[in-house]
């Protein structure tokens, strides 16, 4: 709805009261003092014809009282009926200002209206009023003699003909003013429709307006709901703070009782801190005077250290001496146990005691049972078998029954020799079939390992031992054979082992009384373990070779060869620090662990011309030729040394060791000599079928038993 007021259609009666005021025309000749009074109160109208509109004044009536005759009536105040019943004029009804700032203030104009649209009218001119002529008439006939009262009519006639011309001027101001009004009233109407339009245009915007402001309501609305539901969650979250306030009020009221606490645990602490600092000063006394013992203590250390190094030395040293009583060249003599394979004869079971040899141990609870008896039948002339026994000793003798175990406990303290720095030359000889690969290598269950990984695996227990003693070991490991008088690799990548073009020698070196075969392979090994990787391999080498009857194994020599380097690093002060003390002494060992080719004699192989496994008879004796030579040759050179031996010992100089009339012997000579350990097993079949080839190793053996090729030979050996 608009705020601005209505507009009147009707002109504001305001504008009439220019013709408000009565105009009196005097009809009776009044006194000077009245004309005067009454030019004095035209006189006060202003002289710019604007009529006031406060107060309404009435011109006095000239001459004697009487209803005066309004110049002009008020139509409005007619209209209005603005006038008594007594004819007075009414006073005009003040018109209501426009509250419209840009409305002309029509009440200004007032004085120029007249109060009605309609054109001004002509009025006729007023007639002298014919009452005054008959007065004046009968005046002049009554005075006719009178000439001073005639002047002084005329000059009041005079008078009142000034004053009539002034009013008529008067009039014609007040007409002239009329129609200004009138053009200001026709302003006005126009002025009203343009304000008509105006406020169209404004109710127009006003309702955009309002309708602008009833979608912003509607918006506030929302925005109050919204505000509204957001008032809401503030007040439940303010009344969850209120009520975690309240917890962590009484939470804060706990740490305080807690702080409290601690406030007093710290302040005993205080004082056992103090009482602590005290302590502190006289440990601090005490641990100098400990790092003093300490300083004293290391020294001690030094001083043992070496000592244990010393000591090291003499443990060694007496290892050897105790090695060396025991001869350096030792034989065992082991007998295998007759086998279910060992009783068949042409597809048929024969009783053990018919297959058995006549082979007796005479002291085997004795604490190294040494003795063994062999009895042999040989036909006599009487036609009666004639029986003899022969006796023989060695360094030890295991009957069938013995186990790997114990066998090996003979022989582990020569592999602590190695470690020491010894070359140990470990051999199995006897014929085939008598069970030197079962010695050497052993079976695959468990207990059933031979020499060979049990050797190994000692070798890495004592390294392990020797690393507290401040040594550290590298081991590495070859295996090679020796047929026909050629070395081959049993390790080689070379599938065709047997058909490789690699030339294989042996070279010694004299300073350092090593030998090392060319072209060979050489594994580091890091785990016991590793060596039955190796065994494996070779085997399966061997096999390819074989031929169908006679396996390459029985006609081959076969090495395994374990190469030991010790440093004296020292021993690390604490766990994970670098080693110190070490001395940098170093050593380094051989193991020759040795399978020899069957040393049966060429006779008892073939009769017929054609070697066993359809080798033809011109191969099959050379490779037993080769194999006669090179067990021969070994004969030869243990015989050579023990010879050696005796010549130096009694001054009668150095005599000659044939090594080189073998490859086998080649290869073993800084094995067998010097302060080398040699170590044989003898092993015989149990079969009485194979008396005569056990006899024949018998005696083999006995001669190298009895051979001494240095350092002293234990009492009791013959
Ligand atoms: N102490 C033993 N205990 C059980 N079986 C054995 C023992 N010694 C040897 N044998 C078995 O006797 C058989 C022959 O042994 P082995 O092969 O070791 O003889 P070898 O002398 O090496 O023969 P070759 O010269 O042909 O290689 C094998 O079957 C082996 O398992």
């Amino acid at each position: 709805m608009s705020r601005l007021p209505k507009l009147r259609s009707t002109s504001p009666p305001t504008v009439h009261t220019i013709s408000g005021p009565t105009l009196a025309v005097p009809s009776t000749i009044t006194t000077r003092t009245n004309l005067k009074r009454k030019a004095d109160t035209i006189e006060e109208e202003p002289g710019d014809g604007v009529v006031q509109e406060q107060p309404r004044r009435k011109i006095a009536a000239l001459g004697t009282a009487r209803p005066t005759r309004p110049l002009q009536p008020a139509r409005a105040g007619a209209a209005n009926g603005g006038r008594t019943a007594s004819g007075s004029a009414l006073p005009a009804p003040v018109p209501k200002p426009l509250t419209k700032p840009r409305a002309p203030a029509i009440t200004r104009q007032a004085p120029r209206t007249r109060g009605t649209s309609a054109p001004p009218t002509q009025r006729p001119r007023p007639k002298p009023p014919s009452g005054a002529a008959n007065r004046t008439r009968a005046a002049a006939g009554r005075n006719a003699g009178s000439r001073t009262g005639a002047n002084s009519i005329d000059d009041e006639l005079m008078t009142e003909r000034a004053n009539l011309a002034s009013l008529r001027s008067q009039h014609d101001l007040i007409f002239a003013q009329l129609s200004e009004s009138r053009a200001l009233e026709l302003n006005h109407r126009r002025e009203l429709v343009g304000f008509s339009d105006e406020i169209e245009q404004l109710k127009k915007k006003h309702t955009g307006e309002i309708e602008e402001l009833e979608e912003r309501m509607q918006q506030r609305a929302k925005e109050m709901e919204d505000i509204t539901e957001e008032l809401r969650l503030c007040r439940e979250d303010l009344e969850r703070e209120r009520e975690n306030t309240t917890q962590l009020r009484v939470v804060i009221g706990e740490g305080e009782t807690k702080v409290s606490e601690l406030e007093t645990q710290v302040s005993d602490l205080e004082g056992q801190n103090s009482r602590l600092r005290a302590q502190n000063a006289g440990l601090e006394a005490s641990l100098a005077e400990t790092r003093r013992q300490l300083s004293a203590s290391d020294d001690k250390l030094s001083i043992l250290k070496q000592e244990v190094v010393e000591a090291e030395f003499e443990r060694r040293k007496l290892h050897n001496m105790v090695q060396e009583l025991k001869g350096n060249i030792r034989v065992f003599c082991r007998v295998r146990p007759i086998l279910p394979a060992d009783a068949l004869s042409n597809g048929q079971q024969l009783a053990i005691e018919d297959v058995a040899a006549d082979i007796d141990y005479p002291n085997p609870d004795a604490e190294t049972p040494n003795v063994i008896q062999l009895t042999s039948s040989t036909p006599a002339f009487s036609g009666a078998p004639r029986k003899e026994t022969h006796t023989f000793t060695f360094d030890r003798v295991f009957p069938p029954q013995s186990s790997q175990e114990q066998v090996f406990e003979e022989i582990e303290l020569l592999v602590q020799s190695v470690v020491d720095g010894y070359n140990v030359c470990v051999f199995a000889y006897g014929q085939t079939g008598s069970g030197k690969s079962w010695t050497m290598e052993g079976g695959s269950a468990d207990g059933q390992a031979g020499m060979i990984p049990r050797a190994v695996e000692q070798v890495f227990r004592v390294a392990g031992e020797m690393k507290n003693r401040g040594w550290e070991y590298h081991i590495e490991g070859e295996f090679l054979e020796i047929y026909n008088e050629t070395i081959h690799d049993l390790l080689t990548k070379d599938s065709d082992y047997d058909s490789s073009k690699k030339k294989h020698e042996i070279k010694h070196d004299p300073k350092t009384h090593t030998t090392r075969v060319t072209n060979i392979t050489t594994v580091p090994l890091t785990t016991p373990s590793q060596v039955h990787t190796l065994l494996s391999l070779a085997h399966s080498r061997r096999s390819v070779a074989a031929t169908l009857v006679n396996e390459r194994s029985s006609r081959s020599h076969s090495v395994f060869i374990l190469r030991i380097a010790g440093t004296h690093v020292g021993i690390p002060t604490e766990p994970g620090a670098p080693p110190t003390g070490g001395t940098g002494e170093k050593c380094s060992g051989c193991l020759n662990l040795v399978d020899l080719a069957g040393s049966e004699r060429l006779n008892v192989s073939f009769a017929n011309g054609s070697g066993p496994g359809g080798l033809p008879e011109k191969e099959r004796v050379k490779e037993t030729q080769n194999i006669n030579k090179s067990l021969s040759a070994l004969g030869d050179v243990i015989a050579a040394l023990g010879d050696k031996y005796e010549r130096e010992k009694s001054g009668k100089g150095e005599g000659h060791v044939p090594y080189r009339n073998s490859k086998l012997t080649y290869l073993l000579q800084n094995s067998l000599s010097g302060s080398s350990k040699t170590l044989m097993f003898l092993n015989l079949s149990p079969l009485a079928a194979h008396s005569g080839e056990s006899l024949t190793s018998l005696r083999f053996a006995t001669k190298v038993n009895n051979t001494q090729i240095g350092g002293a030979k234990k009492s009791g050996k013959s």
